[in-house]
């Protein structure tokens, strides 16, 4: 039997000591009290950085012949950062210099930051700029900008790919470059109005998962939403969950999104739906849709020829809304839709005009089809690609996640 390797040093930060301690293939830092007990250990991955050397702290703190190959080849070296000057209330500038910036040095990890002058910046640099050197993009923004930092990337990998990323019939590449997301976004609930809609869905195979199997990979957890915003949906295995929220009082919305901040069944309310879905087409009803979904029901429809569910006309419509426009003319397709729903905490009147908008972010077309493309992008994330939340999720589900 070969001998265990055991390898032990201690380290000060403030008035904690650790003690790291490698033996075999485990290593740990384990907090120690005076007595030399220990505390808590903390798992290598939430150790941000190690300095060997010289450390001078008074007056300032200096560190002589420091050696930061710690960081590793799964860390990041060199990271691209994008900040929204105006994003989240004009705070992203200020929240990436004051709590992450610092981070970043303590780790060894080198940025270039480019803080955006207009819309699509981001996503035209990554386009087209050379990205040579780069481990990874940050965003620091809201959805809007996460979503120009991720068509940037996808549609530079399939260029270099030869790809065309709008036909459906291709198969995506997966993006080199991992996305890290600073959140300094907005929220806006309960300004928007309702609208007709369609939602129509193509299912997932329902014997391999289902939004409430109970298994439990914590995608899209977050401290607002411990468990994510569909408990049991999986990480990158293709497919996504779509939760539908009827017509409902402001207030009944309200309560919804309060579930997420507990351990109670967020789609136990009588006007919640969630199914476990491959591709979601969201369009505006004719008048004609309109008065046959009254009469019986239901709707036929179909996304590439595949058996699709025509699902429900809802007046909510779910995460995609119409919102008020201040010029004339241009959108009528209100004029469709029935019995138009003021929320009444907000609005008062119908709007003249309407364009779409998805949390927030206007679109430029009136149909929408989402398609679930599997592992195309790596984020910097805990628990993503760590192989014990993965391990856990295939031990329950044996999916391949
Ligand atoms: N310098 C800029 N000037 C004007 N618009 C910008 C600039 N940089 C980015 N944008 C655009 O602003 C929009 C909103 O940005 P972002 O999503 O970061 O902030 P937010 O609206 O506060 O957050 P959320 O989308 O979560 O509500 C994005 O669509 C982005 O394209």
């Amino acid at each position: 039997m070969e001998p265990e390797l055991r390898l032990e040093s201690s380290l000060w930060v403030g008035n904690k000591r650790y003690r790291a301690v490698l033996t075999g293939w485990h290593f740990n830092w384990t907090e120690v009290d005076k007595k030399n007990r220990e505390k808590k250990t903390i798992p290598v991955a939430e150790v941000v950085g190690v300095e060997e050397g010289r450390i001078d702290v008074l007056p300032r703190k200096s560190v002589e012949d420091t050696d930061k190959d710690f960081t590793g080849p799964l860390r990041p070296h060199r990271l691209l950062v994008f900040i929204n000057p105006f994003g989240g209330k004009k705070k992203g500038r200020q929240t990436y210099h004051s709590l992450v910036a610092p981070l970043f040095e303590l780790a060894g990890i080198s940025s270039h930051v480019i803080v955006t002058e207009r819309a699509n910046q981001a996503r035209d640099h990554l386009l087209k700029k050379d990205l040579t050197g780069f481990d990874g993009v940050v965003c620091v923004g809201g959805d809007g900008m996460f979503s120009e930092i991720l068509h940037g990337l996808i549609g530079r990998t399939q260029q270099e790919a030869g790809l065309c990323e709008n036909d459906p019939a291709v198969t995506l590449q997966p993006c080199p470059l991992h996305i890290g997301i600073i959140p300094a976004g907005t929220k806006v609930y309960l300004c928007n109005r309702s609208y007709a809609g369609i939602v129509q869905y193509l299912p997932a195979d329902p014997v391999l998962s289902s939004p409430r199997d109970r298994t439990r990979c914590l995608s899209g957890s977050c401290p607002k939403s411990p468990l994510g915003l569909s408990p049991s949906a999986h990480l990158a295995d293709g497919t996504g969950d779509l939760i539908l929220v009827w017509d409902t009082h402001p207030l009944g919305f309200l309560k919804f999104l309060y579930r997420h901040t507990s351990t109670q069944d967020q789609f136990d309310l009588p006007f919640v739906e969630v199914h476990r879905v491959k591709a979601v087409r969201f369009s505006l009803p004719s008048g004609k849709e309109v008065e046959a979904y009254e009469e019986t029901g239901a709707m036929s429809g179909g996304i590439d020829e595949e058996r699709v569910y025509v699902e429900t006309v809802s007046r909510n419509g779910s995460q995609q809304q119409l919102t008020e426009r201040g010029t004339e003319g241009e959108v009528t397709n209100e004029q469709k839709t029935a019995d138009l729903f003021l929320c009444g905490l907000c609005c008062s009147k119908a709007p003249a005009v309407s364009v779409w908008n998805c949390d927030g972010e206007i679109l430029p077309f009136t149909e929408i089809l989402c398609r679930i493309h599997g592992q195309l992008i790596r984020l910097y994330a805990r628990g993503i690609e760590d192989g014990a939340v993965v391990d856990n999720c295939n031990e329950e589900n044996d999916l391949n996640v």
